[in-house]
């Protein structure tokens, strides 16, 4: 096996394969899973896949996490062609280049061109294909009543939701239970969680906040028992094959960025729960040479609070924010973050200390709401980070100030959670002062799923118009449609595993 995966609060020397990893999800000690090495790419490879397709890129990168013997490179390369297929552009995540046309080199990284027109079809169209991979695999041949079966639970602030339900609507052998906070997302993430016709698919309106749904779904993992009878599978960023997927458009968009010139590298990414940044993160570690990777927050600011003073402090409120899907509490894949600075800063390198010293921290985060690392953990992490909080007000004042002065294309929109991301390159930019330097800035997902703050933003000008410039007809018809919704009065883990089963049976998987 070329690669195999251990968890981040584990102090065993043993690892294990890629398959199980997956399928898994998440440690049993309740840690995450991590590669037991990072693999390199030297600067022969690097120009090598300067020229590749997105899919071709995704297969070199992805046989350097998956041994041949657990997927065949053919086997692979099918799967990612299949996955891909289902994006509107060729290009899979295309650079939209100087965006404002004055030499700045703030480009926009369009990562909603799939199914459900935000960042995590990327790698939920891929891990659904996976799933369905393994399971056949398994199945095959057998009886009806000894095939394998997984039940994925997720939570989702709206956007990872909808793309595990388009990622899994209909695979044989596996169903898909979706919690989120009521009234905390947009209408059309809402819609297009609940418009899904297939049997397979239920999604859970929990009342509490999106902590809670986590809170409840890392639990369900835990529950030895429960996953015993059903197989749970996880489809949010704590599954290692989330983040695997996501490393390619860092490469892919790395290439096009420089196109063959001695330039610097910023990624700016709006940033919740960790997942789409840590890709980045594994993509500089494996040799990509980026300066500098910015995590860019709303006002639920733990990542910045932690960056700038080295305490690590769950608020007590989450506050709801014109970003919604980064009203997060605690970002659970910090941990695989704070795993590495451990282990290269306090434990000499030694994986099975860093396994200790992790545990140690989530006990202290778990008992008393925080911890705090010593000043050269900081500065470890600041040789490959930095950290910008944006505010609402910016929010929406750089929705419009893109809108009115953009020159590539004229009147470009952005979600909120891009102008996040947008709000902080443009500070970069303007404290760097280095015309070196090229900012890739992550659009995580499509104006036309938070119409309120868009509209808000931009309904002042003068010809502006919602349906006419930014509603695609496809999230148009979904508002015409039979929703399929159920409510759980209470964010408890017994009332929701409860649930699940009574669904469970009433799809015929259990
Ligand atoms: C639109 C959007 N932007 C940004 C983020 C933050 O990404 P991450 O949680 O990987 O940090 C999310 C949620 O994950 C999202 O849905
Ligand atoms: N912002 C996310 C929250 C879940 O994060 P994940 O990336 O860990 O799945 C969402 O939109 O649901």
């Amino acid at each position: 096996m070329s690669q195999s995966y251990r968890s981040t609060r584990s102090s065993a020397k043993e690892t294990q394969s890629f398959e199980k990893t997956i399928i898994q999800g998440l440690a049993s000690d309740g840690g995450l899973f991590i590669p037991s090495e990072i693999p390199q790419v030297d600067a022969e490879t690097l120009e090598k896949w300067s020229s590749l397709s997105f899919q071709e890129l995704a297969l070199e990168i992805m046989k350097l996490y998956i041994s041949n013997e657990e997927i065949p490179e053919n086997d692979l390369k099918e799967l990612i062609q299949r996955s891909y297929s289902t994006f509107r552009s060729s290009e899979v995540t295309p650079l939209a280049k100087d965006i404002t046309g004055n030499g700045e080199h703030l480009h926009v990284l369009e990562l909603y061109h799939g199914p459900t027109y935000a960042f995590k079809d990327v790698a939920l169209q891929f891990v659904g294909n996976l799933f369905e991979y393994f399971l056949q695999r398994a199945n095959k041949d057998l009886p009806q009543e000894q095939r394998k079966k997984i039940t994925v639970v997720g939570a989702t602030s709206g956007d990872t939701g909808s793309a595990a339900i388009y990622g899994m609507r209909g695979k044989k052998d596996v169903s898909v239970f979706i919690l989120y906070p009521t009234g905390r997302i947009s209408p059309i993430q809402e819609e297009q969680m609940t418009t899904v016709p297939d049997k397979n698919v239920q999604t859970l309106s929990v009342k509490g906040t999106f902590d809670n749904c986590q809170d409840i779904v890392k639990a369900i993992f835990g529950d030895v028992e429960f996953n015993k009878k059903h197989n749970v599978g996880a489809v949010n960023s704590i599954n290692w094959a989330r983040i695997l997927a996501q490393m390619t458009y860092y490469f892919y968009a790395y290439f096009q960025a420089i196109k063959g010139a001695q330039s610097k590298v910023k990624f700016v990414v709006p940033s919740g729960n960790f997942g789409d940044i840590l890709a980045g993160y594994y993509a500089r570690k494996m040799g990509l040479p980026v300066e500098r990777l910015v995590i860019a927050t709303n006002s639920n600011d733990i990542l910045d609070r932690f960056m700038k003073t080295g305490v690590y402090e769950r608020s007590d409120d989450v506050a709801a924010t014109l970003s919604p899907a980064m009203d997060i509490l605690v970002s659970s894949n910090f941990e695989r973050l704070l795993w590495y600075l451990a282990r290269d800063v306090m434990a000499s390198g030694d994986d099975q200390k860093a396994g200790e010293i992790l545990n140690q921290w989530f006990v202290q985060l778990k008992t008393e709401g925080k911890f705090v690392v010593d000043q050269a953990v900081i500065k470890a992490a600041l040789v490959d980070f930095d950290s910008e909080r944006v505010s609402d007000p910016e929010t929406k004042e750089t929705i419009k100030e893109i809108y009115q002065s953009s020159q590539n294309p004229k009147n470009y929109i952005l979600d909120p959670h891009t102008a996040v991301g947008v709000c902080a390159t443009k500070r970069q930019i303007s404290k760097d002062n280095d015309s070196n330097i090229q900012y890739i800035s992550l659009s995580t997902a499509h104006p036309a799923k938070f119409a309120e703050a868009v509209n808000d933003a931009l309904s002042e000008f003068e010809g502006y118009s919602f349906e006419k410039d930014v509603l695609p007809d496809e999230l148009k018809k979904l508002s015409t449609l039979e929703k399929k919704l159920k409510f759980v009065e209470k964010a408890d883990i017994e009332l929701v595993k409860r649930t699940i089963e009574e669904e469970l049976v009433k799809m015929g998987l259990f």
